[in-house]
């Protein structure tokens, strides 16, 4: 049989043999076994479970009921031995969570009626396993935390750690004080619902924005981390990320962590050990010349875990990045991996594979947390493979994770959700210049074919694949749209199904294009080409309708692949039809809010980069010569207001010569008054009435030479 179990276990020995689910299950163990595991066997086994029946032997290392597996149990924490024949059942932990582990994976084996003789020897590669709610943006709800530690107990991710940079309470200014009530109260909810997953709820604190290395600041601090005590946290982190000045100094942070650990760590009876995200937490920044690291590894207590992200703050981990990090810190360090987080590319889902990861890097590392996406349902794609890659990594395979995870996570419609995450999967372009692969398997036929239109003679073939490929984006929209199995993940991505559908359709009539005018079917060419206007202005309308942030608005889908194949598809088509029949279509296929015009020559064809609320003119390195009388116009295709404006012409002194100016209408103008900036940009804005045009004109008497550093528009409605 093809035992399919989640995370991969290390030993499955299977005879080939089952047997019908036996309809009674005599437990044996109930007693001294973890009582969170005999818990989930009660729930999932309902009425099954009684004093009589098919015996099932279930405990830890050492209890009666296992006694007979002794010498089978993996001498690995949380590891455990699982064995089903046609005489019993045995679920035997080498600790209470190596027992809820076997549970898990005996849940598994269920399947269509019948359960397989086999023996499993189990354990995880990684102590430390789960997940770091540590993105900027929008915190997890309640419930989607609820959910989640669900999911980590489906998975066998022993580890939580909160720590949403945007709770006032986790961060500053809050930090100092307690939880009000109902925030307390629901934390709690989440600590004893990570007990019952066999999950370590983590409190993370990030006191580093303005810690005083002050008594005061230090008995605020360990007040805190007793209000959380008290609320039932067993786990505690400190976060020393992102922050400069005083809160960044490693000897003051070493002094701080040493006592936390020496007198509330070390003390408590039942209190894992402290976690501690540094400063200087990634390759790229550590500067052995400041001794950073090198305070950290010589002073900071042994059993204090240190995370750490990799070579740079989003990377791949590799093994010779762990070793180094080791030699530094003198101890395994705690990976915090960045992916699949979004808080920089927040237009994107990052639904992919998960990859790149050595698979060699177990000895050498303590924890191996993910930090997510402001999208808990959409993270668990990758969540799902990082426990998979964290249990077992020699035989850790993404392609077969990644399916698994698809399967688990939208059973009902495995195809469509897995044309939509093959699809949303890369970055692009971002701060980080992290990419994932996206679009993978049409990618080459893509490109073969827009070569081969180029040079006039494409496969027919790659033609059909490809109006194929887009037909499925435009089903698999329509499909998870009406999805009813995961609604909060449907809830989640709607804006980028939309987004998706948009695109499916608008890939098909640009390929109509090609065959309308291959047929000279004026008509026909026509009315593809403004249908695909037409789309496109509505995927702009909906970039300006969802996901509004103040880093990176909107909504991207396939803009690796798929998204510029339309646009090279509409252009070229329309190249062709402008040539064979004289006309002049504009060959842009991509809706724009904004007009320029001018009369500097030099800044005629000046591209656009609009963005959901701003619009930025590309800058030009040349001088530009701008006349008397020069103006430059951006006209919008609504009215907005304009809350900031700002240009910066390289210029020293003042502007008098020029002056920027708003209107509703075009006719009646007012003036902008510009204020310099200390980096000696010219910053106005426009609160009053929106306006539909701004413009900026050199009144002066004579021609100005200026360098087009910045000028861009904010507008919101
Ligand atoms: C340890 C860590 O990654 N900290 C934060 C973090 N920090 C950064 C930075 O890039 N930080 C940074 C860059 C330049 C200057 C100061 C801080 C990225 N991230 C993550 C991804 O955006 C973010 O989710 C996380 O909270």
């Amino acid at each position: 049989q093809d035992i399919k179990v989640q995370p991969s276990p290390r030993q499955v020995n299977v005879t080939g043999k089952s047997m019908t689910i036996p309809v009674a299950f005599r437990l044996v163990g109930e007693q001294e076994a973890n009582p969170h595991a005999i818990a989930l066997l009660k729930q999932f086994l309902g009425d099954r479970l009684g004093t009589e029946g098919f015996p099932l032997y279930v405990g830890e290392k050492g209890d009666r009921a296992v006694r007979g597996a002794k010498r089978l149990i993996p001498d690995h924490p949380e590891g455990y031995y699982l064995s089903i024949t046609d005489k019993a059942i045995m679920l035997a932990g080498n600790d209470e969570r190596g027992t809820y582990y076997a549970v898990r994976t005996f849940m598994q084996l269920f399947h269509e009626g019948h359960l397989p003789f086999v023996g499993i020897q189990d354990y995880p590669d990684v102590r430390f396993r789960g997940v770091v709610e540590g993105f900027y943006g929008t915190p997890w709800s309640h419930e989607a935390r609820l959910r989640q530690l669900q999911f980590y107990g489906e998975n066998k991710l022993n580890t939580y750690i909160y720590g949403p940079k945007d709770d006032p309470f986790h961060s500053s200014p809050n930090w100092r004080k307690p939880y009000p009530a109902k925030e307390a109260a629901r934390l709690a909810e989440l600590v004893k619902v990570a007990n019952e997953n066999e999950v370590d709820f983590v409190w993370a604190i990030h006191p580093g924005l303005d810690i005083r290395w002050e008594t005061s600041d230090r008995d605020s601090l360990m007040a805190k981390f007793e209000h959380m005590y008290d609320l039932g946290v067993r786990s505690f982190a400190v976060f020393f990320d992102d922050i400069s000045g005083e809160g960044a100094k490693a000897d003051r942070q070493v002094e701080l962590l040493n006592y936390i650990d020496d007198h509330f760590v070390q003390v408590k009876p039942d209190v894992t050990p402290l976690i501690v995200c540094p400063t200087e937490y990634n390759k790229g920044w550590a500067r052995p010349e400041s001794g950073y690291l090198a305070t950290i590894g010589e002073k900071l207590n042994p059993s204090v875990e240190v995370m750490w992200t990799g070579d740079r703050v989003i990377s791949e981990i590799t093994r010779e990045g762990v070793e180094w990090i080791r030699e530094q810190i003198k101890r395994p360090s705690y990976i915090w991996w960045n992916f699949p987080v979004s808080d920089y590319v927040r237009d994107h889902l990052l639904l992919g594979e998960v990859y790149g990861n050595g698979k060699d890097i177990a000895g050498s590392i303590s924890g191996f947390v993910a930090n997510p996406m402001e999208w808990a349902e959409a993270s668990k794609l990758a969540i799902y493979c990082v426990a998979d890659y964290t249990w077992n990594m020699q035989s850790y395979d993404r392609f077969r994770s990644w399916y698994r995870a698809i399967r688990a996570i939208m059973p009902e419609n495995v195809e469509a959700f897995t044309v939509f995450a093959r699809h949303n999967s890369d970055l692009g372009e971002n701060v980080h210049r992290f990419r994932r692969e996206e679009s993978v398997e049409i990618q080459p036929v893509a490109e073969r074919f827009m070569k081969g239109y180029r040079e006039g003679h494409y496969d027919e073939r790659d033609f059909l694949a490809l109006q194929d490929e887009f037909e499925r984006v435009a089903e698999a929209a329509d499909l998870l749209l009406i999805d009813r199995e995961n609604e909060a993940l449907i809830e989640e991505i709607t804006p980028w199904l939309h987004q998706f559908k948009i695109l499916g359709d608008a890939g098909q009539e640009a390929l109509a294009m090609i065959k309308a005018g291959e047929r000279g079917d004026r008509e026909l060419f026509l009315r593809k080409y403004n249908h695909v206007k037409a789309l496109r202005k509505r995927s702009y309308e909906l970039e300006r309708q969802f996901n509004q942030n103040p880093y990176q608005p909107g909504v991207k889908t396939g803009t690796t692949v798929l998204q510029p194949l339309v646009l090279d598809v509409f252009t070229e088509a329309t190249e062709r039809f402008n040539r064979q029949n004289g006309t002049d279509l504009p060959l842009l296929a991509d809706y724009s809010p904004c007009k320029l015009t001018t009369n500097v020559p030099q800044l005629e064809h000046l591209p656009l980069q609009v963005y959901p609320s701003r619009v930025h003119l590309t800058p030009l390195l040349e001088v530009v010569k701008w006349p008397a009388g020069g103006y430059l116009q951006l006209e919008l295709d609504d009215a907005y207001r304009i809350p900031g404006t700002r240009l910066n012409f390289d210029v020293k002194g003042d502007l008098s010569w020029g002056v920027m100016e708003v209107s509703a209408d075009g006719e009646t103008w007012q003036t902008v008054t510009l204020t310099r900036d200390a980096r000696g940009r010219l910053n106005g804005k426009w609160e009053d009435t929106p306006v539909k045009f701004v413009r900026f004109t050199n009144t002066g008497e004579g021609e100005q030479q200026v360098y087009l550093r910045e000028f861009y528009v904010v507008f919101s409605l």
